[in-house]
């Protein structure tokens, strides 16, 4: 199976558990995977028949932004339910790194897969 990916995706967003995060907003970063089939895409050269990394970018952004969660694990359960109803893939991995959390840490954060129900 062929992927489509979007890598290092930089959103500034509030989130977080104690109250002083709640109060400004920190940087996520995303890697994004998501298993598809490029066939169509290729033999047509028409972006109408491609995964859109544009499209999911745009719509992990303003997700992400829109209702402020406190943990990274709600926010990628949610994004991937998003990806997986709203675009054609049949399984998505969501990384998000939060950097800022632990400053002993290059960066912290979760990783999930998930895949479309049949
Ligand atoms: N597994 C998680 N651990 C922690 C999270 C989280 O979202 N998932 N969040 C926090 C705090 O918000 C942290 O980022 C600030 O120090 C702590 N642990």
């Amino acid at each position: 199976m062929d992927k489509v990916y979007i890598s290092q995706l930089h959103v500034d967003t509030i989130i977080g558990v104690y109250d002083f995060e709640k109060e400004s907003k920190q940087s996520l970063y995303f890697d994004i995977e998501m298993l598809c089939d490029i066939s169509a895409a290729a033999a047509t050269d028409d972006i109408n028949l491609a995964l859109d990394y544009a499209k999911v970018s745009e719509r992990v952004i303003e997700h992400s932004t829109a209702k402020p969660v406190e943990l990274l694990e709600t926010l990628v359960e949610q994004l991937a339910a998003i990806i997986l109803a709203e675009f054609a893939t049949s399984q998505v991995t969501i990384r998000v790194s939060k950097p800022a959390a632990v400053p002993q840490a290059q960066t912290v954060g979760v990783e999930i897969t998930r895949c479309k129900a049949n």
